[in-house]
Order: structure tokens, then sequence, then C-alpha cells
């Protein structure tokens, strides 16, 4: 056998193998986006035929260029790669979506789309480019070392940023809510009559669940640059301010996607706001927490990734974390709260109730 430095040669091409696809995997998520982008996933879930053949596809393009049809194939070849699409060669070169690719169609339940246009913002791809520089200087983020400011501020002072960000959030909110007024979560929601949801973001699923529940008053409190001149209706309300300066009063409190993007001293402050602004155990008082627990692993490995990709993301976006069962625990006694029960798993993320 072959022998460099102590390699043997199938170790060492298998190695360039596995780092082939670690410096070429950049171009992933821009092949993604650019499929988004021409509409290639909305065309192929409208065709009539599941099944679509390359030049249907290429004549269906609205906004291609006509000297770039060749370019069309080379792109599809890639995305098929990636499981978006699948090909086949039998029906005369056609294309049809996978179950992946069907997460990217135009208001799809699981809102995916719009996190990988989110994800590819340059104001996201500047962060994750600035993480060595971030390291050798003494900011608290990634963010702050790319853009000179918090990740909060960079949403209140630029406009577009904001709208990417809210609908990204949106988007997610859409599988969750589905979730949350269905058999696996609906008890969670029984028996009150008010709600908040902190940082409730344009609403999306507090909307969700005013709807399932006709007689839950549902209050979103977010910042001003995030409600704009939301109003609400019927038993949907918006309430524009910090959350680290007043708490709506209500007998429950929803935090999705909060917790792990504050450090534990802001944790502990606001959950020690949201204690004072709900009744006792006894009268039905409770905090309901939707964020990752991290080594709560369901057997998905691509979710063990994830975990620990978000991990990495919150600290250098937010100088925050993802919290371990053990992690949580702390910060809900740390804030006076008497108990907590892990309802259910969500994928990626876990539904908590605490109790005061
Ligand atoms: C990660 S997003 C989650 C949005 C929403 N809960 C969801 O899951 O779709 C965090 C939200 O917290 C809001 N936020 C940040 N600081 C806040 C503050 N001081 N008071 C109220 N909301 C705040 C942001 O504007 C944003 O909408
Ligand atoms: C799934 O793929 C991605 C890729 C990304 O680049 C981001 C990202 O940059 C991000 O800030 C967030 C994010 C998630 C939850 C939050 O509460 C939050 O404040 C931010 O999610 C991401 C997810």
């Amino acid at each position: 056998m072959l022998n460099f430095n102590n390699i043997c040669a199938n170790q060492l091409i298998e190695a360039e193998a596995q780092s082939w696809d670690h410096i070429l995997s950049y171009l992933r998520p821009s092949c993604i986006k650019c499929a988004i982008q021409l509409g290639i996933p909305d065309i192929l879930h409208k065709n009539v035929n599941p099944i679509m053949s390359l030049s249907d596809l290429i004549a269906a393009l609205p906004n291609l260029n006509p000297s770039k049809t060749t370019f069309i194939p080379i792109l599809m070849r890639v995305l098929v790669d990636f499981g978006l699409f699948k090909y086949h060669q039998q029906q005369g070169d056609g294309y049809s979506l996978t179950s992946v690719g069907r997460l990217l169609v135009e208001n799809d339940l699981s809102g995916k789309r719009s996190f990988f246009l989110f994800a590819q913002h340059p104001v996201v791809l500047n962060t994750a480019s600035s993480v060595g520089d971030w390291l050798r200087d003494d900011l608290p983020t990634a963010f702050e070392t790319a853009h000179g400011k918090s990740h909060w501020d960079y949403c209140g002072e630029e406009p577009e940023f904001n709208g990417v960000f809210n609908d990204a959030m949106a988007g997610d909110s859409r599988l969750i809510s589905n979730l949350l007024i269905t058999d696996c979560c609906a008890g969670v929601f029984e028996g009150l009559t008010s709600l908040v949801d902190i940082g409730g973001g344009t609403g999306a699923v507090a909307m969700a669940i005013a709807e399932a529940f006709p007689r839950l008053k549902c209050i979103v409190l977010d910042l001003p640059h995030v409600i704009g001149d939301r109003k609400g209706s019927g038993n949907l309300e918006f309430v524009a301010g910090s959350m680290f300066d007043k708490i709506p009063h209500a007998n429950a409190i929803l935090l999705k996607w909060i917790l792990h993007n504050w450090d534990d001293e802001d944790c502990v402050k606001l959950l020690k706001k949201c204690k004072e602004s709900i009744p006792s155990k006894k009268n039905g008082g409770k905090v309901i927490i939707i964020d990752i627990v991290m080594e709560d692993y369901c057997s998905n490995e691509h979710l063990v990734q994830s975990q620990h990709l978000m991990d990495l993301l919150m600290r250098i976006t937010y100088a925050s974390k993802e919290r371990t069962e053990k992690e949580w625990e702390k910060l809900f006694l740390d804030a006076g709260f008497s108990g907590y029960k892990i309802i259910t798993s969500l994928g990626l993320r876990s539904l908590i109730e605490i109790y005061p």
C-alpha cells in the first residue's frame, strides 16, 4: 500500500474528498437562493404534471436572460445532488420536487424559504466571516465586529434587514403555530383567558392562537420598529415597547425564541419581570417557553448538528447561547420559579412550561 508520511493513500484520498466538500460547501446555499429567486420550486409545484421537462421549465422561467439557458441544467444538476429535486432521465430530462424542495415553495407551511433568504443576507454572511477577527478583538459579538452595533440596534436602524429578519421569524412561526394549536400542544392554552407573546415579532404565532382560541385575549409585545402601525383586532392586540421596561399582565406569557438571544443575567431579569406579570401557580399562572434544549437529542443527527450550529450562531450574534436542561433549570430557580415541565419536543426545539 502507498504510504505518505504514515497515512495510507486511501485515507488521504478520503480526507481530500471530505475537504473538497467543505471547501465547496459555500456554494450550496447560494444555489438554493438562486433557485428561489428564479421561482423554480414554485414552477415545479404548480405544474400539472409532477415531472416537468427541462425545456418546459426553461420556458416557464419568467426572468431568465435567453443567453443563460444552458446554465439551467448545470444548476439543476447540483440541486438534484442536494436532494431538492429528482431527475427523471427516462421522462426526457424531467425534474420533480422532493419533500425537501417542497419546503422552498412560496407560502409553504414550513416557512423555511424565508429563512434561506435571511441566512443568505449579506449582513448575516458578513457576521459569519468576521468570527476570526472577533476572536482577536474585545467586542462582545462578531455581529458588532462586522457591523459596529448590536443586532437589535441594527434592526432598528436598517428597515430592509429588519424586514428580512422579521419575515424569517414569521415564516418559522407558521409550522410551530400549527403544532401549537393542534393535539400535540393544544392543552397548553386550555383554560387561559389572556396571553402575552413577548418578542412576538409581527404576530404570526399570536394570530394563529387567537384564531384557534377565540375566547383567549392575545397580546403581542415587541419593539416599535417591529410592531410598526399594527393594531390588531378582535382578541388580538399589539403593544410596542421593551420587555425590560413593562410587560402587560396576563394569565400566561409566551417566550418563543427569546431567551436564547440573551445571557443568563438578562434572562433572569426578564423571567423575574414575567413572574410579576402573571398570577400564582394556584391561579393558573405560567410562562410557556419554546427554545432548544441542548442534548435533548432525538435520533436525528441533522438536528444534533443544527443545535450545535444554533449555539455557535447565538454566541457570535448575541453573546448568548443554547442551554441544556440543567442550565434551563438553574435560570428558572434563580428567577424564583418553583418548577418546570418539558412538555414536548417540536423537532429542533422543545416546549417548556414554568410555574411561579
Ligand atoms: C428571535 S425573534 C423571535 C420572534 C418571535 N417570537 C418568533 O419566534 O417568531 C426575537 C424577537 O425579540 C424582539 N425583541 C428584542 N429585544 C426586545 C425588547 N427589548 N423588547 C421586546 N421585544 C424585543 C425582537 O424584535 C424579535 O422580534
Ligand atoms: C436555520 O438556519 C439559520 C441560519 C442563520 O444564518 C440564522 C441566523 O443568522 C439567525 O440570526 C437566526 C436566528 C434564529 C433564532 C433567533 O431567535 C434569532 O434571533 C436568530 O437563525 C438562523 C438560522
